[in-house]
């Protein structure tokens, strides 16, 4: 769990830029949120899903609080539990004749990261949702139809705690053919809005590769335009193909060693073969190796 604001982790948020192609979203996404609905952003791996939701979340100005989705998230971790015993003791013996002792015990309680955000009215960012098991993701129906927060199984006296009008959610997934995604129950994906992203056009990811590496803007270009033509070769074989994320390390790699983004040099030839291959491999599967090498390497030179 990490909430941005109180981890002095804002800068997180700083580092994520505004992209045009996403203005549309943000608008209506926006509206939804303060109209009180939740909303999911559903797509391929490195299209932006977490940096938009963190975008909008950012700009509702309510602490933003980041959770990921995992096998093992329990109900323990998103309600509370008790981590233990605590004990107290006043000795009283200002009287020396007299000597009074006084222990109690007590459990102590550790609330959970969604009854943190539900009751002081967060703007949480479930991301990868779906790589948690449904039944833990249950809790969110009670959540989004009742506006409350069921203490199931922790001994509390009080049965619910009831949901901060503040409280929001952004939820992310990558689709279900992804390797460790649950299927969500039909249940919860009915009271989410759905939007799915797709990734941006090759500027737009420029301008993103260069601010955040410190390219410049036409060499972020050059490589935001290699690793879409790469995109669109793995796409005809029914493929996703190398995202953002790899035009972001090919211009950060490049920028730390000094080299030349240049399709004729060598070594940057090397790196980006390093960091695409897996990906163009995955898709080209039925081909040798050779010609693998072969589809990088006549991008690369494009450059
Ligand atoms: N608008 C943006 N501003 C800054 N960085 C961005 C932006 N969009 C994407 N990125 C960067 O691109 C990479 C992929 O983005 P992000 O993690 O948001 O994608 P995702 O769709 O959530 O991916 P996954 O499904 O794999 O989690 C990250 O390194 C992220 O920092």
């Amino acid at each position: 769990m990490t909430v941005l604001k109180e981890a002095g982790l804002e800068k997180v948020n700083d580092d994520i830029f505004y992209a045009e192609a996403f203005e549309d979203v943000i608008r209506r996404t926006s509206g939804y949120l303060e109209a009180g609905y939740p909303i999911h952003f559903t797509g391929p791996s490195g299209v932006g899903k977490t940096s938009l939701a963190l975008y909008i979340a950012k700009k509702r100005k309510r602490p933003v609080m980041l959770m990921h989705g995992n096998h093992e998230l329990s109900n323990k971790d998103l309600i509370g539990s008790y981590t233990g015993y605590s004990s107290k003791k006043v000795i009283d013996n200002y009287i020396h004749s007299v000597y009074k002792k006084d222990e109690k015990v007590s459990e102590t309680w550790k609330n959970g990261r969604l009854l943190e955000a539900v009751k002081n009215g967060y703007t949480l960012v479930y991301d990868e949702f779906t790589r948690s098991k449904p039944s833990t993701n249950n809790l969110f129906l009670s959540i989004l139809e009742e506006g409350i927060l069921p203490l199931y199984g922790t001994k509390h006296s009080q049965p619910f705690i009831k949901v901060h009008p503040e409280f929001s959610v952004l939820f992310t997934s990558n689709p279900e053919e992804y390797a460790g995604v649950y299927q969500t129950q039909e249940a919860l994906l009915d009271r989410l809005i759905t939007i799915p992203l797709q990734p941006l056009g090759q500027s737009e990811e420029a301008v993103i590769v260069s601010k955040k590496t410190g390219i410049d803007e036409t060499e972020a270009k050059n490589v935001t335009a290699f690793v879409s033509r790469l995109r669109e070769s793995c796409k005809k074989k029914g493929n996703e193909g190398p995202s953002l994320r790899a035009s972001i390390m090919i211009a950060l790699l490049a920028a730390k060693a000094d080299l030349p983004i240049k399709g004729d040099n060598e070594e940057f030839q090397q790196l980006v073969m390093d960091i695409v291959w897996y990906q163009v491999r995955k898709a080209f599967e039925k081909e040798t190796d050779s010609k693998v090498q072969n589809v990088i390497l006549s991008e690369c030179k494009k450059i």
